[in-house]
């Protein structure tokens, strides 16, 4: 028997929980249904097949949670428009006080309208320009919400302020208070909270597609269907707990749970193999430059950063300390290190340089080796300094440089996939090498094209893989339970439910939502 938020609310109605005559709205989980009326929460829990266990827990929402808010929620600054959002149960009232149109006086959701902008008391006109109202829940908070478009500039804004600041009922926003109604409101889940925020703090091409595809609700709903999965299992498990094969169950009903479950596994199993593509791709891949002294990876940092962010000169031993960079290359994220010269040395300071430099190569997701020609052409074949040859493997990225000092024809020794000629100082081969370097990061971690989901990587933090990881531990948990013990099987499902029900936000939210607010911006 499936469980739905309709028989939920009936029966809490029924039960003399939950005031009659509301609109109740969104999320429903077999297990946890949050019911939503205007301005007063409740958190419906019910087993999903026994609707006599329905339970409704207290307003989880406190008084200031259910006020009306107002910010500004453009950059400030002299700019052609700004716009100041209010969100609450008195946005309406807002208009009417403060929005003069020349037809009515209550606005046509939806709809911009070309206004004035007046002060409550004085009557004054603060602004000329337009205003939209959203009647929730089809808003951004899911509450009823005011936009007003003003133009932008220092005292403009702050009349407008001061007036929304004189309306009793009104207060201005905390950060990111705005997307926690959202949140609250069911509109988007935590997987869309993060998105949207990574959306906003996005620097590079291949993470503003990341950061869409989660902020879109892609992620959201690749997270419900595994919990949907694994509660479809959980069921048939239960179906025969509570009757028993043979009777009202058909027979192998076990057998196909444990298939399922097996599948489930080896689906969560190829979620957490990828690489860390997404978290790489958010935070940024971090690309560490070695090799031995003054073979020019300093002179490599500044070509890549198109500035003269490193020391260079013709003395051994130049760089010290690692000097990092973040830059954009080909799209991709990547936070460049530059670090000391590889070699035996007896000043300490140094010394220090390299034990950073080896540490460094350690922590990196990539590592590039400069070396010079120069210093190759003496040996014969391609032989690597000493110095830096235990640490080139075939993931190794190989940029040969100071080609200037080497006649043509030995070029060719130097060829070979992820491997570079240059030199930095004419400009030689800088081209092709800039080219094929961001191809080659985009081969690694630049997302596919919309449509090819099975190469865009789920999770995008590391929040989402200790959950997968917890997930598909319950359910190898369950796997290893035999049909004697089923109860004990079922309650590993059903930790694996909520342990995927985790990174959406359907269980345990407060704390990851104060931590991630904490970071938004004012009036978003
Ligand atoms: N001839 C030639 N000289 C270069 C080239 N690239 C860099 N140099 C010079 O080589 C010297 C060393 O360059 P750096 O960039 O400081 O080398 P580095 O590897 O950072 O050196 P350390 O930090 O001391 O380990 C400088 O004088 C550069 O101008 C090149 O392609 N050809
Ligand atoms: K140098
Ligand atoms: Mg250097």
């Amino acid at each position: 028997m499936q469980w739905t938020l309709n028989r939920a609310v009936q029966c809490a109605r029924k039960a003399g929980r939950l005031p009659s005559g509301n609109s109740w709205v969104l999320s429903r989980h077999d297990q946890h249904c949050l019911a939503i009326a205007p301005y007063k929460i409740f958190v419906v829990r019910s087993a999903h097949t026994e609707p006599k266990r329905v339970r409704v827990s207290h307003p989880i929402l406190s008084d200031a949670q259910r006020s009306t808010i107002y910010a500004l929620s453009t950059p400030p600054g002299k700019a052609g428009v700004a716009v100041v959002r209010v969100s609450g149960p008195d946005a309406l009232d807002v208009w009417t006080r403060l929005v003069k149109t020349r037809k009515q006086r209550v606005p046509e959701p939806w709809k911009m309208e070309r206004c004035r902008i007046a002060h409550p008391e004085t009557g004054e006109v603060l602004d000329d320009g337009l205003a939209v109202f959203f009647k929730g829940p089809k808003s951004f908070t899911t509450e009823d919400v005011l936009e007003l478009h003003i133009h932008s500039g220092r005292a403009i804004i702050s009349s407008v302020l001061g007036a929304l600041s004189r309306l009793p009922f009104c207060r201005p926003a905390e950060p990111g208070e705005f997307t926690r109604r959202a949140f609250h409101g069911g509109r988007l889940d935590l997987t869309q909270v993060e998105g949207l925020k990574d959306l906003i703090d996005a620097e590079t091409e291949g993470q503003r597609r990341l950061a869409l595809r989660a902020a879109g609700g892609a992620t959201r709903v690749q997270f419900e269907q595994l919990r949907t999965e694994i509660i479809g299992c959980l069921a048939k498990i239960e179906a025969l707990i509570d009757f028993g094969e043979g009777e009202d169950i058909e027979e192998g009903v076990y057998e196909e749970a444990r298939t399922r479950a097996v599948k489930l596994k080896n689906t969560i199993e190829s979620y957490l193999q990828d690489n860390r593509q997404g978290e790489i791709m958010r935070t940024g891949v971090r690309l560490t430059i070695f090799g031995p002294p003054n073979a020019g990876k300093s002179s490599l940092l500044n070509f890549l950063a198109q500035r003269e962010a490193a020391i260079v000169t013709p003395v051994p031993g130049t760089t010290r300390d690692i000097l990092e960079l973040s830059l954009d290359i080909g799209g991709i994220p990547v936070i460049v290190s530059d670090t000391a010269g590889l070699r035996k040395t007896a000043d300490p300071v140094e010394l220090i340089g390299v034990e950073r430099a080896r540490n460094a190569i350690e922590a990196a997701d990539l590592a590039l080796c400069v070396v010079s020609c120069g210093d190759l052409d003496r040996g014969t074949g391609l032989e690597f300094p000493a110095s830096v040859k235990t640490l080139i493997t075939d993931e190794t990225f190989v940029l040969f440089n100071k080609s200037d000092l080497v006649s043509g024809d030995s070029e060719t020794r130097f060829r070979g996939p992820h491997r570079w000629m240059t030199s930095l100082k004419t400009g030689d081969g800088t081209t092709e090498f800039l080219e094929g370097f961001a191809k080659a990061l985009q081969a690694k971690y630049a997302l596919s094209d919309e449509g090819e989901s099975g190469r865009t990587p789920l999770i995008t933090h590391a929040r989402h893989r200790v959950h997968l990881e917890s997930a598909a531990q319950f359910i190898d948990a369950f796997l290893a339970t035999s049909a004697d013990d089923i109860v004990l099987g079922a309650e590993e499902l059903r930790y694996a439910a909520h342990a995927v029900g985790k990174v959406s936000g359907l269980i345990d939210v407060e704390d990851v939502l104060d931590a991630l607010f904490r970071d938004f911006c004012i009036g978003k």
